[in-house]
């Protein structure tokens, strides 16, 4: 996937000028790869995913997907918001169905693909449930299963745990590092967190404030990372990385002249 001098404007009513959201943003993110991107509040984020769910299009430039542009909402992206915008009025099971519905399959295989996919997330016992007897951990994994149901080419995270408790939170990055591994998708994961985005990574993508543009790209390597045991967090290397983190986060607020 590849964001390609990506410009976003929105005009401003009744002044004639227009607000710049987002700036000449250049990424590019290889088949497979798990990127964080990271960014202080209104530097263009919710804007950038519209323009990737292709809700909007830039003003120039281009999101490239397998080398096509993007040009209108498609399943070969799938998204996983903050709230778990499940349907109250369908199962776990259900849920999962409804993108299998819009690729047109047989009743029988978009069971099968969904039941297969409430596994990997870790709720095979828990298909026939309604969203309210489930647990915020729990809705959101059914988000995730549903997302991947239907074989995007990418996942898309939104602050996906934001909502929910800190141990919450933690177990579900080793899920989603699991699950990463598991199914060896390109996931582009968006969160206000420095540890989440370290701690989920193989790069992390620092934006600037409005407007948005990379102002830095991290390396991440930390072997061991997901696997059960390991104290992760307190381990020098990561201790360092976030550090580095919040340096460029902190250089490009200045540099953008907000405190
Ligand atoms: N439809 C719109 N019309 C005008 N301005 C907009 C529109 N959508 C977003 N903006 C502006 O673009 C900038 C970026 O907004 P965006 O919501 O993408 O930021 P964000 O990084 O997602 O913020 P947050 O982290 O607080 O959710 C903001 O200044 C916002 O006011």
């Amino acid at each position: 996937m590849r964001f390609d001098s990506v410009r976003k404007e929105f005009p401003v009513r009744g002044t004639g000028t227009s607000l710049v959201a987002l700036a000449d943003l250049t990424l590019d993110v290889a088949p497979g790869e798990l990127v964080t991107l990271v960014g202080p509040s209104g530097c263009g984020k919710s804007t950038l995913l519209d323009l990737v769910t292709g809700l909007s299009e830039p003003t120039s430039g281009r999101i490239l997907l397998d080398g096509r542009p993007v040009t209108g909402p498609g399943l070969d992206r799938g998204i996983v918001f903050q709230q778990y915008a499940l349907l109250p009025w369908r199962t776990a099971q259900a849920n999962v169905e409804l993108g299998l519905e819009a690729r047109r399959l047989p009743k029988a295989q978009r069971r099968r693909i969904a039941r297969e996919h409430l596994e990997l997330v870790g709720l095979s016992g828990f298909a026939d449930r309604y969203p309210h007897e489930l647990s915020g951990g729990m809705k959101q994994r059914v988000a995730i299963a549903r997302s991947l149901a239907f074989d995007p080419e990418v996942l898309l995270m939104d602050e996906p745990f934001a909502a929910l408790d800190a141990q919450t939170r933690e177990t579900l990055q080793d899920e989603l590092l699991r699950i990463w591994r598991a199914t060896g998708k390109t996931i582009v994961f968006i969160t206000h967190g420095i540890e989440e985005a370290v701690y989920l990574g193989q790069r992390v993508v620092v934006l600037t404030p409005r407007p948005g543009r990379v102002q830095a790209v991290l390396d991440v390597d930390l072997p061991g990372r997901g696997e059960p045991g390991q104290d992760l967090r307190a381990h020098p290397t990561f201790v360092a990385l976030r550090h580095r983190v919040w340096d460029a986060l902190h250089d490009a607020r200045a540099e953008g002249g907000v405190r």
